[in-house]
């Protein structure tokens, strides 16, 4: 959604303050008209005031079910940390939302939870209380009100009218007079008038700046600065790549899929990946090859990282292969399709046939087989419902159930702190603590340590976190490899060729802001 004007917006309102303003005045909204009104999601017509009608009663609040399932859903992530993606859809079955009002109820959740950062500064601008000392629910509606004022099309007057109704009908008719104060205050500008207000001047302080400006906390803004090098402005695209929504990828696992096939169910051309495709719209659970697990739901670099495993080239038998962190089974069903199949995409490619001599990627021909273990219980149930032939395990990867030496190919993909796919879990980034990175840290080093242990020599091993903080991915191959002489670091950016803009090596760092994919690090490494 765009940026809204400020025209048409609510004036006035008087001073927010603990008595509220009063809810009459021009600009406001009648009972008529849901958000399938006019000029978009939100219309409300009419004249009454917010909060009251034209014979000065409050006029009855209206229920509007988009927008008090998507408060529900802030509700539960606030109060029982619930997770959005998980229980939206479940909301949106229960309340019998689909098409235009569940893509409303999912935008405004979606969004509000993403941008509160900013909302919150800007509330507390328009508040005479910190939004700390807001009542959580109020809070949450009046960030939800914000959202619409800044960050939609939403017209004003419904913005406000149908957040003051849901104040109303769920908090109380003393919170809804202070919510259409705030809110009023708040449309009065829109997002770039608000922000040299709210936000620290980029001159004195880069980093608070970006974190109001783009709603992320400070300790991530300058973990994603020191990742990309400290570029001012490319930590702000990858901020503001954060926020948006990500496109849908399939993959199609080789031997039981094909992208053509994905092409010709609607599905678009991908940009890198040699077994992806976008899917513009949809669900891709309606797709058949996804509801038979030929293909599935993974983003590009997900996949790549997986392929450039497969593509390092090993001399002597190739046919054992290990994914140590396999739930919930994205990469281990690529890999598993891959160590049957080959990589039937890499075989098509005309021209003279790689030697792999000079570091290059060579197609696997298939013939493999792969162990996937998973400490969880539960996740490695989700594994075997994604491969076909894959042996699935639970099990501890530092405390292996396997030989050492066992594996020419292994794929560590760590348990981290996620700040790589903060797209996809929009309430992801309040949740996050620094505090668990030396915890982490120290998994990571131990897997790590016995991933390298699982491989002979000769074989390979992929590090990969769904993290860029460096802690979590240089820091880490650095700590293990000092500590120890038996592997060399190969340049991963040698076997992802189609893809540009990994960073200077020897790993491959992805970013959504370059390549629309999650921020995955990708470490290879061969066993001397
Ligand atoms: C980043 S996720 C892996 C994602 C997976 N590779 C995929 O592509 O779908 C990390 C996984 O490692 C698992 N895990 C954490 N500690 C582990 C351990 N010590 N041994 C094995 N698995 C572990 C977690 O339960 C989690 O499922």
């Amino acid at each position: 959604m765009g940026e809204q004007g400020n025209g048409g917006a609510p004036r006035g309102g008087g001073r927010a303050g603990g008595s509220g303003a009063s809810g009459g005045g021009r600009g406001g909204h009648s009972r008529h008209g849901g958000h399938g009104g006019r000029g978009g999601h939100g219309g409300r017509s009419g004249r009454g005031g917010a909060g009251g009608s034209r014979s000065g009663r409050p006029s009855r609040p209206v229920r509007d079910e988009a927008r008090n399932t998507a408060y529900d859903l802030l509700r539960a992530v606030d109060e029982r940390d619930a997770y959005a993606n998980l229980l939206m859809p479940a909301l949106l079955r229960e309340r019998g939302l689909s098409g235009r009002d569940a893509g409303l109820a999912t935008e405004l959740a979606y969004g509000t939870l993403r941008g509160l950062g900013t909302y919150d500064e800007v509330i507390a601008a328009c508040s005479d209380r910190a939004p700390e000392d807001l009542d959580p629910p109020l809070l949450d509606a009046l960030r939800l009100g914000a959202h619409q004022l800044l960050k939609t099309r939403v017209p004003p007057h419904a913005a406000v009218g149908t957040t003051v109704d849901l104040v109303r009908l769920r908090v109380g008719a003393g919170p809804a007079k202070y919510a259409n104060a705030v809110l009023r205050k708040v449309a009065t500008r829109s997002l770039e008038q608000w922000l040299p207000i709210v936000a620290p001047d980029p001159a004195d302080d880069p980093a608070g700046h970006l974190a109001v400006a783009h709603s992320h906390p400070r300790w991530i803004v300058t973990a994603l600065r020191d990742a990309v090098g400290g570029d001012f402005d490319e930590t702000a695209a990858l901020l503001a790549a954060d926020n948006e929504r990500p496109r849908v990828t399939l993959v199609a696992r080789p031997g039981r899929c094909s992208v053509t096939e994905l092409l010709g169910g609607g599905a678009l051309p991908a940009d890198f990946s040699p077994y992806a495709a976008y899917l513009p719209e949809g669900d891709p659970g309606a797709i058949p090859a996804v509801a038979q697990g030929r293909a599935a739901v993974q983003d590009e670099a997900s996949q790549l990282v997986a392929l450039a495993l497969t593509r390092v080239p090993v001399e002597g038998g190739d046919s054992r292969w290990l994914d140590v962190c396999a739930g919930p089974g994205g990469k281990a069903g690529l890999l598993d399709a891959l160590a049957v199949h080959g990589d039937e995409a890499g075989r098509a490619v005309p021209g003279p046939a790689p030697t792999g001599s000079a570091g290059g990627p060579v197609p696997f021909p298939g013939g493999a087989r792969l162990l996937a273990a998973e400490l969880q219980h539960h996740r490695a149930r989700l594994v075997r419902q994604a491969v076909r032939d894959a042996v699935v395990v639970t099990a501890d990867g530092r405390a292996p159930a396997w030989r050492p030496g066992a594996f020419d190919r292994v794929m560590l993909d760590a348990p981290c702190t996620g700040l790589g796919a903060l797209r996809r879990r929009p309430e992801a980034r309040w949740r996050r603590d620094p505090g668990s990175l030396p915890e982490l840290g120290a998994i990571q080093r131990a897997l790590l340590g016995s991933a390298l242990d699982a491989a002979r020599p000769g074989g390979v091993v992929a590090y990969v976190t769904c993290s860029p903080h460096l802690a979590e991915t240089a820091v880490v191959v650095g700590d293990v490899l000092s500590r120890r002489d038996d592997a060399e670091v190969l340049d991963a950016r040698a076997y992802l060729p189609e893809v540009k803009g990994l960073g200077e090596g020897p790993y491959a760092q992805f970013w959504p802001h370059r390549h629309g994919t999650d921020a995955m690090f990708l470490a290879l490494l061969r066993r001397r």
